[in-house]
């Protein structure tokens, strides 16, 4: 079983990460999830913190010489924004009382910001200051999870199964519909999607979102949008029909509505396909030929494929050897440079919500947070799937099924 805990808060020393479960024999570097965690920190739309970070990541356990020994691999990224916020989130005890003038930052936060976890969560914690909610509802703990994301990346990669991640939509402006067919070159979608400020691969939709961002910017205001992750060449059998929790679907949905604004989630043709008829939905079977972008059980590539997939390569909940279409629909962020009403904590006074420096929109860079969740949940099927405690115990299991499928399912 693999599994991951973060911890830390965002302007507290740092964040950390344990992954468990992984084999022993993986290539591991800290280089590899460095790259992971310097593109989580670029779009057009992001804050000034942002330009305070450069994340890197510190390999305290469970790896050695750049390969992972099958025990706990833990990692700390440091936040160097604690400098300026030592004595407000100092783990230590203060040394007498903490004065209240002259740093804004040892102010208690008071006025709960509509949208945020700010109110929801002092009064399930019984907080009066909503600093000790905010600290760790901050998106801040997803460069944690984009460390381990990396790791699972990184098994993925070992058994040829890759992920490309891009911005669909800003507010109102959509990309040119590019999803959901098969036949889509999405390593090249990727890459001209890495090459702009808003991760997108339509270059004219992309000039038209980075302008309704400097716009919502000037208003005072925040943005939201839709993103997309694929996955390539994932075997068919991941996940499971049989009980629900095991279905992958399931699984991956969760993993991305836990992304901090997620507020929907869509699998292949996801919310269109609701009206629709079946017959427009639903892909055809073929055999013979396999296109180079799904899964063929054989080296000569015949077998049973899809010329389309709107099923996003998932039916019954198992992966079905085309490429997994995800998407995932983020809220507009809640702190607002013009705030909406709220009512104070302590005087129960209507006032306006809190206004702390933030992003203005955070769609191209939660891209890579998806991409690090799809990956986690990929990576935990392999690993349910196939087992092993080495790599190469892991990696023989995946042969010994490509020999089965070619065998039982493949040339008559
Ligand atoms: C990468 C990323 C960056 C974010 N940056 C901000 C931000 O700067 N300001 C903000 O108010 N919300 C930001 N958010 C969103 C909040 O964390 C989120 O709105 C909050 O947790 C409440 O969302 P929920 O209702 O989905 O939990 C960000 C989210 C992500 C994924
Ligand atoms: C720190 C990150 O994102 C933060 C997520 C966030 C929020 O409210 O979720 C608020 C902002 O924090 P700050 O108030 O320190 O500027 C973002 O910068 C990060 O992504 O690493």
């Amino acid at each position: 079983m693999l599994r991951f805990l973060t911890a830390g808060e965002s302007h507290g020393p740092g964040l950390c990460v344990i992954v468990e479960g992984l084999p022993a024999g993986l290539p591991l570097e800290a280089e590899a999830i460095d790259h992971q965690l310097r593109r989580r920190q670029v779009g057009h739309g992001s804050g000034r913190r942002m330009q305070i970070e450069t994340d890197r990541v510190e390999i305290l356990s469970g790896v050695r010489h750049g390969l992972t020994l099958g025990s706990p691999v833990a990692m700390r990224i440091a936040n160097r924004d604690f400098e300026r916020w030592r004595r407000v989130m100092d783990p230590a005890p203060p040394v007498g009382p903490l004065p209240t003038g002259g740093d804004w930052r040892l102010r208690p936060v008071t006025r709960p910001r509509p949208g945020h976890a700010d109110l929801a969560g002092a009064l399930k914690y019984d907080f009066d200051d909503v600093r000790n909610v905010l600290e760790r509802a901050s998106a801040r703990e997803t460069a944690a999870r984009v460390a381990a994301g990396a790791v699972a990346r990184r098994l993925l990669e070992s058994l040829g199964i890759s992920l490309v991640g891009h911005v669909v939509a800003i507010g109102p402006v959509r990309a040119n519909p590019l999803s959901g067919g098969a036949g889509v070159d999405w390593h090249s979608l990727a890459s001209q999607a890495e090459a702009s400020p808003v991760r997108c691969g339509d270059p004219l939709a992309a000039e038209a979102m980075m302008r309704a961002i400097d716009e919502a910017r000037a208003r005072g205001d925040t943005l939201g949008g839709v993103l997309e992750v694929v996955a390539l060449g994932v075997m068919p059998g991941l996940g499971s029909y049989v009980h629900w929790d095991r279905r992958l679907d399931g699984r991956l949905a969760m993993a991305l509505m836990s992304i901090p604004g997620v507020k929907g989630v869509e699998i292949g043709d996801g919310f269109w396909a609701a009206t629709q008829p079946g017959s427009s939905v639903h892909d055809p079977i073929a055999y013979g030929d396999v296109p180079a972008d799904q899964w063929a059980a054989d080296a000569r590539r015949r077998g049973f494929w899809r010329p389309s997939n709107r099923s996003g390569g998932l039916e019954g909940g198992v992966t079905t050897g085309q490429p997994v279409v995800v998407r995932a629909a983020m809220k507009p962020l809640s702190t607002l440079m013009q705030p909406l009403g709220t009512v104070d904590l302590r005087t129960r006074e209507p006032t306006e919500a809190a206004v702390e420096r933030s992003d203005v929109c955070a769609v191209p860079r939660a891209v890579v947070v998806a991409e690090a969740m799809v990956a986690w949940v990929l990576a935990e099927a392999v690993v349910d799937k196939f087992g092993g405690d080495t790599l190469e115990d892991l990696a023989g299991a995946v042969e010994a099924y490509r020999r089965r499928l070619a065998r039982t399912r493949g040339p008559t």
